[in-house]
């Protein structure tokens, strides 16, 4: 079967067609990025060709409605169907799903706790569906791969009519997560059920993720993508006080600080600029924002990663990856710094000399060190085809 997959996340449209049946192969890799004064950089990756270009797409939808005519540039505009991702499926998405009129009513109405993600897939969704009327439309959630996290990951300390009306942790790039962790595990060469994982998925949103003997037991992110890690343009963790004190010392809106918090906070806020390739270029040069800026950044990750070893009882792998997470080595031996404690020292030779494919997954660990960190691409792509597949195998 033959399967389109759009990815649609804050800050970039990434799209693959995978041929899934008896094996599996992925046949052409795209993703759009850096929207900027109308244009955009377009990454191919088709065989052994990897290709670049500049776009005039102005945004992620304007970048999907170039995807089929890159289909029939490459001879792949035969397709059997099409797989989304879908980064809140609120309570009722548990399991991917076809995406007919009434699954797209009911994620519209989760738009206001992912509104820098739904509209964005539901974008793809509609193109979708208006070009290949006849295909099924299969969407994948964020969230579904956290369902395994117990009550007391999932609970906010609210009043009971607050968490009656809905409130409660979610997590996402649970696709991700879940991916890597496999990865890792074969990169160590033992089962996933007997490993305890830290992931952490640092890309323009970023998360951390606790997952033991292959489930997931907490996520750094709550009932929307703002809790937990900095991000590009999102604060993550931030006293809930807040609130009060801008309204009070600044005269702000709930709207305008929930809005600030999404799109005007993070690296942008913190840095002046939200791409971490920027940060990093500004700190070497010397500017003091951009150096605070990954302080913050690092301290944050850090903590999360010492928190989620404490759930655990331990950490016997710590997996980086997104854009991130799997090109900045700095960031990551920042992030790993003063870690020792958990057994776990990063080899700063192999920790620069990481080279990813589909294939590799390097540790860069030190020897000797009691932790593995390993560095892996993510593949959200393949495993939104693989799960439309299984999906439609089903039907
Ligand atoms: N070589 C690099 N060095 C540092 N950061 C990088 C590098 N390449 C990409 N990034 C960062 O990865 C982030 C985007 O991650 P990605 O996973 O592609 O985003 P999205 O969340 O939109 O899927 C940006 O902050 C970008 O700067
Ligand atoms: C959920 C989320 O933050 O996704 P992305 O990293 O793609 O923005
Ligand atoms: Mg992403």
């Amino acid at each position: 079967m033959r399967i389109l997959v759009f990815n649609a996340g804050s800050s970039s449209l990434k799209f693959g067609v995978f041929e899934i049946g008896t094996g599996e192969a992925h046949l052409l890799k795209g993703g759009f990025d850096r929207f900027q004064n109308g244009y955009c950089k377009l990454k191919l990756v088709h065989g052994a060709e990897a290709i670049e270009r500049h776009m005039a797409c102005g945004d992620i939808g304007a970048a999907g409605g170039v995807v089929p005519a890159l289909l029939s540039e490459f001879g792949l505009s035969r397709i059997d169907a099409v797989g989304h991702r879908i980064a809140h499926g609120g309570p009722d998405f548990t399991e991917p799903a076809l995406l007919d009129d009434a699954a797209i009513t009911a994620i519209e109405a989760i738009t206001p706790l992912a509104p820098l993600h739904n509209p964005a897939n539901l974008e793809a969704v509609r193109l979708a569906r208006a070009l290949w009327p006849a295909l099924p439309q299969i969407g994948v959630f964020d969230t579904a791969f956290h369902q395994t996290n117990p009550a007391a990951a999932t609970t906010y300390a609210v009043p009971l009519a607050w968490r009656q009306a809905g409130l409660r942790r979610y997590g996402f790039h649970g696709t991700s997560h879940k991916y890597v962790a496999q990865r890792a595990a074969d990169a160590l060469g033992q089962p996933l059920a007997a490993l305890k994982i830290v992931s952490c998925h640092l890309g323009n949103g970023a998360s951390a993720c606790a997952i033991d003997g292959g489930v997931s037991l907490d996520s750094s992110m709550g009932i929307t993508p703002l809790e937990g890690l900095v991000m590009g343009t999102r604060s993550g963790d931030v006293d809930p006080g807040a609130f009060g004190f801008l309204s009070r010392q600044l005269g702000l809106s709930i709207e305008e600080i929930e809005d600030a918090l999404y799109r005007e906070s993070g690296l942008l806020a913190l840095g002046g600029v939200a791409d971490m390739r920027d940060i990093e270029a500004r700190a070497s040069n010397g500017d003091p924002d951009a150096r605070l800026a990954i302080d913050v950044y690092a301290w944050r990750a850090r903590k999360y990663v010492g928190a989620y070893a404490a759930i655990m009882g331990g950490i016997d792998a710590l997996v980086f990856t997104g854009g991130i997470g799997e090109n900045s080595p700095a960031m990551r031996a920042r992030i790993c710094e003063g870690l020792e404690f958990l057994g776990l020292a990063l080899d700063p030779v192999r920790n620069h000399n990481v080279m990813l494919d589909d294939y590799a997954a390097p540790r860069i660990e030190k020897d000797g060190s009691r932790a593995a960190v390993i560095v892996t691409e993510t593949a959200e792509q393949l495993m939104i085809a693989r799960e439309t597949a299984q999906a439609l195998k089903g039907k």
